[in-house]
């Protein structure tokens, strides 16, 4: 059993303020990623946690425990750099089992638990080897195993696949995934690329400049994101955001003139919408579609062909686009092309960049719902 839990956690680099009250829950078996640009503070957030950094406030608990004095050897966390750090002279059964060593473990049992962490690794061929004859996966996976033979209550992970080429990062994520099913272990995993984050997070936190921006599952995130900042990071492409103008709203959701003049309801709550407001509109390019009796028109500038799907960037008057179109798609750069959008899975933001609440919202996940129960702060 291993529930975290973070109570307003602020850091201050002398004038800086770097985390400005961090509240967050992990719990028992959960895969939490932060994730968020360079420098929103999120490796700082887990060497908090890992007990690497002192909190300039707030308090850290662990099972209902306060932590922040524990040291970080003592917290029963295990964490894993993107930096392999292994060291060169050793065997990788020696990096392995290297902390146990000096835990005055015995011999006997240290190596049964090298080997059960090198048979789910799949290090059992390699581990007479020395570091500079792996590759770098293999490097990571026998950093990982560090982690794992400490049998620690929670794994924390910085950024541990950016090293790593695309193809190999994809086969890392899958293991990983893999491993913490096989483990049944909390992790907290921290990475700038939202991909990770949708594709291996049961929870995802997003950070700006040291704020949570948004707590959820991935598909919480993607259907729901509360404000413009989230509805841009999360999702690849990203979501197109259009400037349009309120008319009105009643019970069906908000009226708008859309660029180029055409009309649109969206159904959002109209809550404090005033005519003739402006909005930013959101729509992923999964949701424009090509429709010769569509509102929107733009010219191609350039096309992406992927074999499965295309992607077309297309200028419009003040903005460019991104429309993912099917594979097939016969379009050349330069056609004119007019096209639409699926109203119920656009967005609308006010001037705060505020995501106004949508009327219909996607079915929750069983996983989803036992999540927003576990958050106090989750109730729309
Ligand atoms: N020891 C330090 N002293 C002063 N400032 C620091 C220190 N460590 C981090 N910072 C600052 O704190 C902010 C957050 O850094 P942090 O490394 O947590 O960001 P990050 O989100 O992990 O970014 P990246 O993805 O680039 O690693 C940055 O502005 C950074 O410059």
């Amino acid at each position: 059993m291993a529930t975290l839990q973070l109570k307003q956690i602020a850091k201050r680099f002398d004038d800086t303020e770097v985390l400005k009250g961090i509240d967050l829950v992990v719990n028992d078996r959960e895969f939490v990623v932060f994730v968020g640009p360079s420098g929103c503070g999120k490796s700082t957030l887990l060497r908090i946690i890992a007990g690497l950094e002192s909190a300039s406030s707030g308090d850290l608990l662990v099972d209902g425990q306060r932590i922040n004095d524990v040291g970080p050897a003592d917290r029963g966390l295990a964490m894993v750099f993107q930096s392999y750090a292994l060291y060169p002279h050793m065997t990788v059964e020696d990096n392995m089992g290297f902390s146990l060593r000096l835990a005055k473990v015995p011999k006997g049992e240290r190596r049964a638990k090298v080997r059960e962490a090198a048979r789910i690794l799949q290090l059992e061929p390699l581990l007479d080897r020395k570091p500079k004859a792996l590759s770098g996966g293999q490097r990571q996976r026998v950093a990982i195993g560090r982690a794992i033979v400490r049998n620690p209550s929670i794994f924390l992970f910085d950024e541990p696949l950016s090293n790593l080429d695309a193809a190999l990062r994809v086969q890392m994520r899958i293991e990983l995934a893999r491993l913490h099913e096989e483990l049944d272990a909390t992790m907290i995993y921290v990475t700038h690329d939202q991909i990770e984050a949708m594709t291996m997070a049961d929870k995802i936190v997003v950070l700006q400049a040291g704020v949570v921006e948004q707590i959820g599952s991935p598909m919480e995130l993607y259907h729901h994101p509360c404000n413009r900042f989230v509805a841009g990071f999360i999702g690849s492409p990203k979501m197109n955001f259009l400037p349009v103008e309120a008319v009105g709203s009643d019970e069906r959701g908000v009226e708008v003139t859309l660029p180029g003049g055409g009309g649109s309801v969206v159904p959002v709550s109209g809550d404090g919408v005033v005519a003739g407001q402006s909005l930013e509109l959101g729509v992923r390019p999964e949701h424009l579609l090509l429709d010769e009796q569509g509102p929107l028109r733009g010219r191609i500038e350039v096309i992406e062909r992927l074999g499965g799907q295309t992607s077309l960037y297309v200028r419009m008057e003040d903005a460019l686009v991104t429309i993912t179109a099917d594979g097939d798609v016969t379009n050349a750069v330069h056609d004119e092309v007019r096209f639409g959008f699926e109203q119920k899975r656009a967005h609308l933001f006010d001037g705060q960049g505020l995501a106004l609440q949508g009327l219909h919202r996607h079915p929750l996940s069983e996983l989803e719902r036992r999540d927003n129960r576990a958050r106090p702060d989750a109730g729309a």
